[in-house]
């Protein structure tokens, strides 16, 4: 039997009340890492323009670098589902280029889903891109590629209507055909009743503990982004500490002639040597 995570494992897992858990994954070596530890489901996060690029949000990252990190990452994982991010304005015009870049995602860069930000007013594009089997993740509540919209990265559904939206917007994702939906930023208790109210799993990030699964952006849980860490993070390494200390002790060595050493370096015969001086 494989061991490869499925959409299929995704409804199984909120059937059986298996959590389900979700890491972001930029390249090869952490995705084989992740993979390795048993992570259900990769995503390839548009957060790669803040934790790999640098950028102040995500809406400047193209298709192109989504491929190409999808791309590394797909190399790297063995059983885990992966999942790429469709970047800012890639499904928004057009149901039609929706499902085309979608396509990437699944047939050049290798993922099995890819995941959208948006509710209602996304289910038609969802619906699309389905019917194209292509498995589609819902995401709402705090969607980073709406920051201008919200005025910064703010949570989502404190008040009644936006509440009631963010409802809608999860039965609208379902109803769509959508197979899993991200929950960001919002009230645990409205999260705790979205996650009642569909029948497919809620994968939450600062949505509390009632959710089906949880994702978190793997740079915020090994301590390796320095920018900010969201409240709903933990940080369960301080890899930036432990790779200070890698790097002051490298910088000291060469500075003491203590690296290289011999078992470092590679020989040559005496007697070419003795031509060349
Ligand atoms: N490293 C990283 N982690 C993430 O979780 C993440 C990204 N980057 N980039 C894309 C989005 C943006 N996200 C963010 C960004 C900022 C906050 C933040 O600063 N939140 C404040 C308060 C929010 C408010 O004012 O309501 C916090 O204290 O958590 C939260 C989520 C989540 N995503
Ligand atoms: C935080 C998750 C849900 C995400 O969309 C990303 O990493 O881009
Ligand atoms: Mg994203």
């Amino acid at each position: 039997m494989s061991d490869k995570f499925t959409t299929q494992s995704f409804l199984d897992a909120k059937k059986n009340n298996r959590k389900i858990t979700m890491l972001t994954g930029y390249d090869y070596s952490m995705a084989q890492i992740l993979d390795g530890c048993g992570i259900d489901a990769i995503l390839v996060g548009d957060s790669l323009g803040m934790v790999v690029q640098g950028k102040d949000s995500t809406v400047e990252v193209t298709i192109e670098e989504m491929l190409y990190h999808c791309k590394c990452v797909a190399r790297g994982a063995k059983n885990a589902l992966l999942v790429g991010d469709m970047p800012f304005l890639t499904y928004h015009v057009s149901a039609e280029e929706a499902v085309r870049n979608a396509g990437r995602f699944i047939q050049e860069a290798k993922m099995n889903a890819v995941k959208l930000e948006g509710g209602r007013s996304m289910a038609d594009t969802v619906r699309a891109i389905v019917r194209a089997q292509i498995p589609v993740m819902g995401h709402i509540g705090l969607t980073p590629q709406s920051v201008n919209v919200f005025g910064g990265f703010k949570v989502q559904g404190k008040e009644e209507r936006a509440a009631r939206a963010l409802v809608e917007d999860a039965q609208a994702l379902e109803e769509a055909g959508a197979f899993a939906v991200v929950l960001e930023a919002v009230p645990e208790p409205l999260a705790r009743l979205i996650t009642e109210k569909v029948q497919i799993p809620t994968i939450g990030i600062g949505a509390g503990r009632y959710c089906d699964g949880q994702v978190l952006v793997v740079n915020d849980l090994l301590g390796m982004y320095a920018d900010f860490t969201p409240k709903f993070a933990r940080r369960y390494a301080n890899l930036k500490s432990t790779i200070a200390e890698a790097v002051g002790g490298y910088i000291g060595d060469v500075r003491a002639q203590k690296f290289p050493e011999k078992q470092h370096t590679f020989s040559m015969s005496d007697e070419v040597l003795e031509k060349l001086y």
